[in-house]
């Protein structure tokens, strides 16, 4: 699945990623109203409008980008009738043939990980059958329990082709208080990159390994050193846009290759319609989606446009 995400980034020649974060507020009247309207005020209403929502959002981007990332809490606060939204959403992904990435954050002692990763990159056994369920292409995994949590993602990544990034410095203001104490002369993300370096060494595909690493856009000093720390590692950058991360800020994420990397912005895209710059190019709620298109082009420009003046 590395190999597929690589081929994509250059074929669209974008190194981004559209997070799909619905958050009801972010979803039109309209279609809230319609969804209301057939299923109530009810989590299965709420589930119905955010899945018309991302819905109209992968039909007006899906031909510019290589991938998604369904921010998993945002369906999950709608219990039972959120996750089919999720599942829908990634199934619909696939559809359109882009990579899912399920920021699901998972990684727990041996055997709960090994639980989560069959659950979201593999296959469960039931009797004689066994079953992909929710069939995501990468998930991003928090490293805390150590080699423990990890292994069994790595495992399963192994046997279906598929990927994992790990948390290593995160773009929240907080991170810091974890993430940076220093541990015998270095910052414990140096230690955590150094680590996702070994854990990924015998998991390569053609040029990048399937064990990759999440480092935000808001701290580019620090994504500079990791990119050093973990050279074959690709790196899921979140904090573009809404928190403020910049494509000038992202260039050092990038291999000499111009590879290397994949740039989330959700907010940003999802909910673009709300901003004035494209409210005065004229849209509307009613064709928010094409707000969604322009801030994918203009997201891609930035970035671009960086990389080639470094
Ligand atoms: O360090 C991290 C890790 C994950 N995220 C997730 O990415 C998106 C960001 O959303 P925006 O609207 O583009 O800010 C969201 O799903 C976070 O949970 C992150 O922001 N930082």
């Amino acid at each position: 699945m590395i190999n597929k995400l690589v081929d994509k980034i250059k074929k669209t020649n974008a190194p981004i990623v559209v997070g799909l974060d619905p958050m009801l507020s972010y979803v039109p009247e309209f279609i809230q109203k319609k969804a209301f309207a057939e299923f109530g005020e009810t989590p299965e209403g709420a589930a119905e409008a955010i899945w018309q929502f991302n819905k109209a959002i992968v039909d007006a981007t899906y031909d510019l980008i290589p991938a998604v990332k369904p921010q998993i809490a945002m369906y999950e606060q709608f219990g039972i009738e959120g996750m089919k939204a999720y599942q829908k959403t990634v199934d619909y992904c696939h559809e359109k043939d882009l990579v899912v990435i399920g920021d699901i954050k998972r990684g727990d002692i041996g055997s709960t990980s090994a639980a989560y990763a069959v659950g979201h990159l593999g296959k469960v056994q039931i009797g004689s059958k066994s079953y992909a369920t929710f069939n995501e292409d990468f998930a991003t995994v928090n490293p805390y329990l150590g080699t423990d949590g990890i292994k069994p993602f790595v495992d399963v990544c192994k046997e279906e082709k598929k990927g994992i990034f790990i948390l290593v410095k995160t773009s929240n203001p907080s991170s810091g208080e974890f993430q940076d104490r220093v541990i015998d002369g270095r910052p414990l993300y140096e230690w955590v990159g150094e680590k996702v370096a070994e854990w990924g060494a015998d998991c390569m595909g053609d040029s990048y390994s399937y064990v990759g690493a999440v480092v935000g856009a808001t701290y580019p000093e620090m994504g500079k050193v990791l990119r050093k720390v973990m050279p074959k590692s690709f790196i899921l950058v979140p904090g573009y846009g809404a928190q403020g991360g910049k494509g000038a800020d992202l260039v050092h994420f990038f291999n000499e290759d111009g590879l290397g990397a994949i740039v989330n912005s959700s907010r940003g895209i999802i909910a673009a319609y709300k901003q004035d710059k494209y409210k005065e190019m004229g849209i509307t709620e009613e064709n928010f989606a094409d707000a969604s298109r322009a801030a994918v082009k203009d997201m891609v420009a930035d970035i671009s446009g960086a990389l080639a003046s470094r």
